[in-house]
């Protein structure tokens, strides 16, 4: 049989509420003509009796289903298992997950600069009512992020921190960032391989020194850049902005972290959420990275996504391990040549990167 006829098993193991966002039927018919059936896993049966499958995409949690993938492994040697558990567990705790920020080398240049934010983790809550413990000094407002970010609703749930006294409604372990003004916009890069889409959403409206000394304890939220825009006008700071004249990010500098991420942690399918510091003019700050973000919501997802599959699927990209795969295609937005990373050894002592756009 030719090469190009040859049909592939693409196996899903997802959440419920992951599926239904994702597995769309233009997503199915659109890979299928392209030879590649998506297959939903029985994640209440095991793997091992399931399949065959040339390729497994999944978004579960535990030991019990990382033991089920490496038995699968371990029976089908061929199989692409996207992505490894052990570089997606990386992206479950807020501190290990930035810290790879720090870890990507791009050519420096006084043009624009990425980092994150200041930030502890606070495990107890003696440590948590006294700053001077923190280890690092932040001042009010920070952000207040639950230390563990496994796609619970309790993982998401966030509070602004105004002051000491909004400090007391916080339960360890979490993590302390700084606030940091932004204008009100979010900047959301989707990457699916080689692949990368930026998206601007609304964000937290900036707090100014004034608002912040009239402000009490505390603000809850949950998923913000997530909300409807129904829930969003509700609320007349949003109303205000208007998120069609916020300029976005320089393509070179989002294409470089996005290869720079994609090839420290060795994941395929992630997103993650940028802001520009309003103080300071070119500067970039890497808040979120998540694993298999809602992708339904990329335009064009479908084809991008597919793609994506043919590509792998016909080894046309290369494995972090092997098994895993990468490629580089197109331009990347900084001018070089197909095929080249615009990437030069870099150490600097803070955790600032600097980036010719
Ligand atoms: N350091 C920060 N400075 C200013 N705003 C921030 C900061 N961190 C988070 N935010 C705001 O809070 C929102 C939620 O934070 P974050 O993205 O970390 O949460 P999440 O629950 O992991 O989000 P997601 O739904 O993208 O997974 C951001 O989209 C942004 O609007
Ligand atoms: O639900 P959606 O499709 O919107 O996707 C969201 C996704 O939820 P889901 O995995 O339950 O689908 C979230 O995953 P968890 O952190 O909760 O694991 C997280 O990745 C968000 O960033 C995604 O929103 P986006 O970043 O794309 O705006
Ligand atoms: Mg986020
Ligand atoms: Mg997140």
């Amino acid at each position: 049989m030719a090469d190009s006829a040859r049909r592939f098993g693409v196996g899903y193991a997802l959440a419920p509420k992951k599926q239904s966002s994702f597995i769309q039927a233009s997503l199915v018919s659109l890979s299928r003509e392209r030879g590649v059936d998506l297959v939903r896993i029985d994640p209440d049966r095991p793997l091992a009796d399931q399949g065959p499958f040339d390729c497994v995409l999944h978004k579960l949690y535990g030991d019990d289903w990382k033991q089920q993938l490496d038995d699968y492994v371990a029976q089908n040697p061929n199989v692409l298992i996207i992505d490894s558990p052990e570089a997606i567990s990386r992206l479950h705790n807020r501190i290990s997950m930035l810290q790879v920020v720090s870890e990507i080398n791009v050519e420096e240049s006084d043009t624009a600069s990425f980092g994150i934010p200041r930030q502890v983790v606070i495990n107890e809550t003696a440590t948590l009512l006294d700053p001077a413990a923190w280890g690092e000094s932040l001042e009010f407002p920070v952000i207040a992020k639950p230390l563990v970010a496994d796609g619970s609703a309790k993982s998401h749930k966030m509070s602004l921190v105004f002051n000491h006294d909004g400090l007391k409604k916080l339960k360890p372990p979490i993590v302390l960032q700084e606030f940091v003004n932004h204008g009100g916009v979010i900047f959301k890069v989707y990457v699916v391989g080689e692949y990368v889409k930026c998206v601007k959403r609304k964000s937290l409206p900036d707090v100014t020194k004034e608002k912040l000394r009239s402000l009490e304890g505390s603000l809850s939220f949950s998923q913000v850049s997530n909300l409807t825009s129904n829930e969003r006008n509700d609320d007349k700071y949003y109303k205000m902005m208007n998120l069609e004249d916020a300029e976005m990010p320089p393509e070179c500098l989002v294409n470089s972290i996005a290869s720079g991420l994609r090839l420290a942690m060795k994941l395929h399918l992630f997103n993650f959420d940028v802001i520009r510091d309003t103080r300071v003019g070119n500067r970039y700050l890497v808040i979120d990275i998540n694993y298999f973000p809602g992708y339904a919501k990329m335009p064009g997802y479908e084809r991008v996504l597919t793609d994506f599959f043919w590509d792998v699927l016909n080894k046309k990209q290369i494995g972090f391990d092997g098994r895993c795969v990468r490629k580089l295609v197109g331009n990347n937005g900084c001018g070089e040549d197909e095929g080249e990373l615009p990437f030069s050894p870099l150490k600097r002592e803070d955790n600032e990167k600097k980036i010719q756009v």
